[in-house]
């Protein structure tokens, strides 16, 4: 156990700009759930990645609480282990897989069935049929050939509902890697080319399948409200096009997720109520223009219920002083945090465990792989005697981090430490160098 010290000057409730979780606090120490950083630091090793499960719940809440009515799925592929998937249970969500593997985890804790939508561009034959088996509420249909391969695996005497996604040629999202709602990238059925009627008409035509209706997921990293009232309309035209064809009412729509974060400071994320209000807004007047009933609407957040909620503490272990710049390297890096790298993405740093009076001095906080684009977070303010020993937290690490660390150099994984109430436990073990061995079977 480490003694308990004063960390750097702050506020003491973080403001609704900072990118750090809602228990966290930096008086007279740094602490999350009640539990002092540097204590976790030092039990558990660093890198770790710190899950504030309290925070996550709340933000679970928040969801359910401003749409009543819809289902939540929180999406899987942001933050998935095996507490997380019984956290997302209890809170009476649902859960959207897009693998084999995701879906494991889920049936490991017994996750309803019925709450699990299946989803993914290219979803294997054993893929499906584990889906079909488990029965999951529905599949999600992302191209023409899944159709018969999926109806031919659903067993006699049942019906599998399936969604339909569809490509509502609406850009957005904060990097072309992750903006799926245009045409030119590989989601979905395009309206233009034809492909959503054919996949309405294949469907309706497979009585094994009973298509209940639309999905669309426009992006990631999403802060405006409007692209999600764009796409309302435009899904709900699809909808009143699907009446106007066939005359079938489809029950249901799928907005996907896409709900930005604040990684900095300065940044402001999409909440909750303010997502709900655009959107059902849309949702009712385009029905009511249209004479359709309003559909069931389904969303999928990953990152804005598991994102806010994590941060990583390093260790630092070298500092270097550069004729341009101070690069401060610590024992984690782009394996953790492959995010800089693929989408430019930026993040801020705070020193723990001690008590500074050195002034602030912008640095690039980088990793320790063999890469010189291995940068966690460029122009960090830390105080100007940051040193080999120290420990620094980095916030809004809980989506899209643990879930996509690599072993690169043969790093080990961090472990997923969760904090409540004063306590602190492991969720997920730190993966050894053992572990790493292990597969290598050698000649
Ligand atoms: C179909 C689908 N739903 C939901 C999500 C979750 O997105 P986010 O974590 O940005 O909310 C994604 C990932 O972008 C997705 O592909
Ligand atoms: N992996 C991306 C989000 C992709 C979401 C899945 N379609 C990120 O880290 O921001």
């Amino acid at each position: 156990m480490c003694v308990l010290q004063q960390d750097q000057t702050r506020p003491e409730t973080p403001s609704a700009a900072e990118p750090w979780s809602a228990t966290t606090r930096f008086h007279p120490y740094a602490a999350t759930g009640g539990v002092p950083l540097m204590d976790v630091a030092e039990r558990y090793g660093t890198p770790a990645y710190v899950v504030d499960e309290a925070d996550l719940r709340g933000r679970c809440r928040a969801f359910r609480a401003a749409l009543p009515d819809a289902d939540i799925l929180y999406a899987a592929k942001a933050f998935l282990c095996r507490a997380m998937a019984t956290w997302i249970r209890e809170e009476g969500l649902g859960l959207d897989v897009c693998s084999g593997g995701e879906l494991a985890i889920a049936r490991s804790v017994g996750f309803p069935a019925e709450r699990i939508v299946f989803h993914g561009n290219a979803k294997t034959p054993h893929e499906l049929l584990e889906a079909v088996e488990y029965g999951v509420g529905r599949i999600v249909v992302d191209n023409l050939a899944e159709i018969p391969r999926l109806a031919v695996l659903v067993p006699p005497g049942r019906r599998q509902k399936v969604l339909l996604r569809v490509i509502p040629d609406i850009e957005a999202g904060a990097h072309a890697a992750i903006r799926t709602g245009g045409e030119g990238q590989k989601f979905g059925l395009s309206i233009a080319s034809g492909d959503a009627a054919a996949a309405v008409t294949r469907v309706l035509r497979q009585p094994e399948l009973e298509l209940v209706g639309l999905h669309c997921h426009l992006g990631s990293q999403i802060f405006a409200a409007e692209p999600y009232e764009q796409a309302a309309r435009v899904m709900v035209e699809q909808l009143a096009l699907v009446r106007d064809t066939y005359g079938i009412v489809l029950p249901q729509l799928d907005l996907g997720g896409g709900q930005g974060i604040a990684y900095l400071g300065t940044e402001h994320g999409l909440t909750p109520g303010g997502y709900a209000r655009t959107v059902v807004k849309a949702m009712e007047e385009r029905c009511a223009a249209l004479g359709l009933p309003v559909p069931r609407l389904t969303i999928e957040p990953g990152r804005s219920i598991s994102g806010p909620a994590g941060l990583t503490l390093y260790r630092v272990i070298a500092v270097k002083r550069t004729l341009t710049r101070t690069f401060v390297a610590v024992d984690g890096g782009m394996s953790d945090n492959p995010r800089p790298s693929l989408y430019g993405a930026r993040y801020t740093a705070r020193l723990i465990g001690r008590r500074s009076t050195a002034p602030a001095r912008q640095v690039t906080l980088v990793g320790h792989h063999c890469e010189a684009g291995d940068v966690i977070a460029e122009s960090v303010p830390l105080p100007a005697d940051v040193r080999p020993g120290d420990v620094v937290a980095v916030p809004a690490t809980g989506a899209y981090h643990y879930s996509m660390a690599s072993t690169y150099n043969l790093t080990g994984r961090p472990p997923v430490i969760a904090v409540a109430d004063g306590a602190a436990r492991v969720v997920v073990r730190r993966e050894e160098i053992d572990d790493l061995l292990r597969r290598d079977v050698g000649l």
